[in-house]
């Protein structure tokens, strides 16, 4: 039996009286793309940082790469890298410092010609030296992508991953994003370029206040909603969130699939195969 590398169950989030994330579950399959994708303050870098332990996990469960966040917190952790959407480097290290730092603390062996590979593909080989504090947006965000390629992560959260990138640095992104997805991570991708999505991600998963309203591939969501094969993900998103009113044009929970566990569940190593989502 394999367990999904990233599995969540129920995950709930509330800041005060707001409840930002409503009893969410959903698993990435090895060498799976999930994007994710939803209206502002749907939920989603709330739903990544939850996962990420940035956010202490307040109601439900995540388990990375068969570790549960909760009761083994380091080890769930040192199997995932998170990019989030705004990368704050440590002002006082340098970028080869940055990466010298990651690589030590995931006990990454012969890190350094990887270090100077991700230097490399991602143009920053020539500011090594640089301190934190003088990188640019985009220049903070490429180091945020090598120090998560760096670990060789099972799981990989990427919060709006191309923005701040010149066009260059997008290509490359992109590239190494279906590059890491071919070595077996499981991918969480959050971002609002719809065309992003559609083009990388193996299946998608909407959110609307928090909730649920779609999980599947781009062919369930048009057959659910009667789209055209020919449809993008633009028409799905506006069909599955509703117009502003809150009326959402078409359920797309019927074709939702459960692939988890119940919570409580008395079979602590996961469940069977047939209730596993992609492998
Ligand atoms: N630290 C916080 N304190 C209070 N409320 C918060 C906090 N972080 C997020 N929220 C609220 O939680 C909800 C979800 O926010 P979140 O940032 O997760 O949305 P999002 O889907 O990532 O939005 P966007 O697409 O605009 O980035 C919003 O209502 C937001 O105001």
């Amino acid at each position: 039996m394999t367990l999904p590398p990233l599995i969540c169950q129920s995950v709930s989030r509330r800041f005060e009286d707001r409840l930002a994330v409503n009893d969410l579950s959903f698993s990435v399959g090895r060498g799976e793309i999930l994007g994710l994708v939803g209206p502002n303050g749907a939920g989603k870098t709330t739903t990544l940082r939850s996962i990420a332990g940035v956010l202490p996990l307040q109601e439900g469960r995540v388990i990375i790469d068969g570790h549960d966040l909760a009761a083994e917190e380091m080890a769930a952790k040192r199997r995932l890298a998170y990019v989030p959407d705004d990368p704050a480097p440590f002002d006082v290290l340098t970028v080869a410092e940055h990466l010298e730092f990651t690589a030590r603390l995931f006990s990454v062996d012969d890190w350094q010609p990887k270090a100077e590979r991700l230097l490399e593909r991602f143009e920053l080989a020539d500011r090594a030296d640089a301190l934190g504090s003088e990188l640019s947006r985009g220049m903070r965000q490429k180091l945020s992508f090598c120090s998560a390629w760096i670990s060789e992560p099972a799981v990989c959260l990427l919060d709006e991953p191309l923005s701040g990138l010149d066009p260059r640095g997008i290509r490359s992104a992109r590239a190494a994003i279906q590059e890491l997805r071919d070595q077996g991570t499981a991918i969480v991708l959050s971002s609002h370029l719809l065309e992003l999505i559609q083009a990388l991600a193996d299946r998608i998963l909407i959110i609307d206040s928090g909730v649920k309203v779609f999980e599947g591939t781009l062919q369930d969501a048009r057959a659910s909603v009667s789209l055209s094969e020919n449809d993008s993900l633009e028409e799905i998103f506006f069909a599955a969130t509703g117009d502003r009113s809150g009326r959402r044009v078409a359920s797309l929970d019927d074709i939702s699939p459960a692939v988890i566990p119940p919570l409580g569940s008395d079979d602590e190593t996961g469940p069977r195969d047939d209730e596993t989502g992609p492998a």
